[in-house]
């Protein structure tokens, strides 16, 4: 609890923009240190451990306690001698004794990967390689049995994927953007914003492996950005990465970086594989579907959707197997059934985090996410906790926009305005708040308490899972600038409900039990591949596809007192599929 305070501190510090930071301190130090005050009866000691606690947070969360007015540590306290905060953080990382184990059953194909890259690092002459694996054949398999090779030496190993989700079923995983400082928005022959002395650059320069998952979804201008400043760092301008091992993975089948409003050619230019880097890394290819490795059809059928080989109809469709289509009226109660499908005894498993964290719907728009979040929320028993957001236009002085205006805004990447809860319930979060600590944009957590100004869950997915937070309301605005006319702000807590997310979201997370609601055709490179692949067997997946004439003819009719047919059930199997097929050959 008072490490979880201490976070929380932290937290306000950084996102919140309290006024009287010393009084804060002073109000909360009692509670902030009980842990300490057990061991220690020097008070200074006491309030020395504690800040030194904090100033790891703050670091970790990019910032520098000097700059808030707190009392000054003390050098004589100080353990860590001067050295850079990320060389410690990342010599702390523990590596899973159980990941040592991982090498010996790694598959043909994964040990030929293993081999060369472990040969590459020991060389220590560099190489740059690119693990391509379709979804599920083992990438991050194969990157925690690098990974723990690696440290188990001594070494160090940086852990790092496009997404937060992603970054956190690593060891140590974090987003590349926090770790190599790349800037939020990298044009042509940018560069990462640290400096040569820095401790980021002390890291990259210790480092013996660089990993970076779910390359393919990343720009390649921030691959090249970290090429540049490698080399700059390294000195040695004339290697791919200054001579460093870096292995990158992922698979053009799925998801690809978002251009907003991008053209085809615009989003394959985007691509890591349009980049110059390209040509020269080093391929190697898992072909194996270790997740549904018990259901030979089912992988075979995933990589031609994902290859865009699947027989299309005359309308362009896919077909998709009937036995996981659920019928459809075209009426609400459709949904009623997909999530009796997907969460079958949810009374018995409520309190069960591994239950919440197996079973998952997921949708193209965030509109469809919200309508079944909404459902499953009121399905949920116990008592609703609403808690509202304070919504702002920035630059407004003269109020030309109405409160309940902008409360009815949900733009992408925000919490709602008005965000309903039950305990137990699970929740994603939706900012980087403390990525070293597993609180990035996309952890899972479910929520264990209310409180009136923080929210108690706890962490259930990756290597933080089962840790206690406090998330504090913070001032969020959205991620693309352009979409008001005025600069939008939602003072709210960072958290969505997540029995249903987004298509995107779920890219490189297993979801046992899923299922996928498509009440419209998917309108993406990939998305239908990403959603079908989260599943470990075609038994547990289940696809609604909404009956679209129904619909309208029951749209008509709704001006209507006449009576209505009972509308007839039929299986809607046919689904667009979208693949850019010059990204998975170019
Ligand atoms: N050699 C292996 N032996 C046993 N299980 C394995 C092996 N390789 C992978 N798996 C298991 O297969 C499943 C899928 O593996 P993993 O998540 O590493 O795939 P991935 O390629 O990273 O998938 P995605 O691209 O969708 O994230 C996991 O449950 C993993 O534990």
């Amino acid at each position: 609890m008072p490490c979880s305070l201490r976070r929380l501190f932290a937290t306000i510090l950084v996102h919140c923009e309290p006024g009287d930071v010393r009084g804060l301190w002073d109000r909360h130090f009692e509670p902030m240190s009980d842990d300490y005050r057990r061991s220690h009866t020097c008070r200074i000691e006491v309030e020395q451990m504690v800040l030194l606690d904090i100033r790891g947070m703050l670091q970790s969360m990019g910032k520098d306690i000097a700059d808030f007015s707190l009392p000054c540590i003390d050098d004589a306290f100080d353990p860590t001698e001067g050295e850079a905060r990320e060389v410690i953080e990342e010599s702390n990382v523990d590596f899973d004794i159980n990941d040592t184990k991982l090498a010996s059953s790694l598959n043909l194909e994964q040990r030929v990967a293993y081999n060369e890259i472990l040969a590459s690092v020991e060389r220590g002459d560099g190489g740059v390689f690119f693990v391509d694996g379709p979804g599920g054949t083992g990438k991050t398999f194969l990157y925690r049995a690098l990974l723990a090779k690696v440290r188990s030496k001594g070494n160090i190993a940086i852990a790092t994927a496009t997404s937060g989700v992603a970054a956190s079923i690593m060891p140590g995983g974090r987003t590349a953007q926090s770790r190599f400082k790349i800037p939020l928005s990298c044009d042509d022959g940018a560069s990462c914003t640290f400096t040569k002395q820095s401790g980021t650059a002390k890291l990259l320069r210790m480092a013996s492996l660089i990993l970076w998952d779910e390359a393919t979804m990343t720009k390649r201008q921030a691959v090249e950005a970290l090429d540049n400043s490698m080399r700059d760092i390294m000195g040695r301008r004339d290697r791919p990465f200054g001579g460093k091992t870096v292995v990158f993975g992922g698979d053009f089948r799925q998801v690809l970086p978002v251009v907003r409003r991008g053209s085809r050619d615009q989003i394959i230019d985007a691509t890591l594989r349009s980049s110059h880097l390209w040509k020269g890394m080093r391929q190697l290819r898992l072909v194996t579907n270790m997740r549904a490795h018990n259901d030979t059809w089912f992988p075979d059928y995933l990589l031609r959707v994902g290859n865009g080989t699947e027989e299309v109809d005359d309308q362009g469709n896919i077909r998709l197997p009937e036995d996981i289509c659920v019928p459809s009226t075209g009426e609400g109660d459709d949904l009623e059934k997909l999530i009796d499908h997907v969460f079958p005894r949810l009374d018995d498993n409520m309190s069960d985090p591994n239950y919440m964290t197996s079973h998952a719907i997921l949708s193209t728009t965030n509109d469809n996410v919200e309508k079944i979040n909404i459902r499953m929320v009121e399905r949920f028993r116990g008592e609703e906790v609403i808690y509202h957001s304070f919504d702002s236009a920035e630059d407004d002085p003269y109020g030309y926009y109405a409160p309940e205006f902008l409360n009815g805004l949900a733009p992408n990447g925000l919490p709602p305005h008005a965000l309903k809860l039950k305990l137990n319930c699970p929740v994603i979060l939706l900012r980087n708040i403390d990525p070293a600590n597993g609180l990035c944009n996309g952890t899972r957590l479910v929520v264990r308490g209310f409180e009136r100004n923080a929210i108690d869950a706890e962490i259930v997915i990756g290597q933080h899972a089962g840790r206690r937070v406090f998330l504090p309301r913070i001032p969020l605005c959205p991620s693309d600038n352009g979409m008001f006319p005025f600069k939008f702000k939602r003072k709210q807590f960072p958290v969505r409900l997540s029995f249903a997310m987004t298509i995107n979201k779920a890219q490189g997370q297993t979801i046992p039990i899923v299922g996928v609601y498509l009440p419209n055709p998917v309108f993406s490179h990939g998305q239908l591949y990403v959603a079908l692949s989260r599943a470990t067997a075609k038994r547990n997946i289940k696809i609604l596809i909404e009956k679209e004439k129904e619909k309208e003819n029951a749209k008509k009719q709704s001006g209507k007192p006449k009576k209505r047919k009972r509308p007839a059930l039929s299986l809607q199997t046919s689904m667009k599929n979208i693949v850019y097929k010059e990204v998975l050959t170019g």
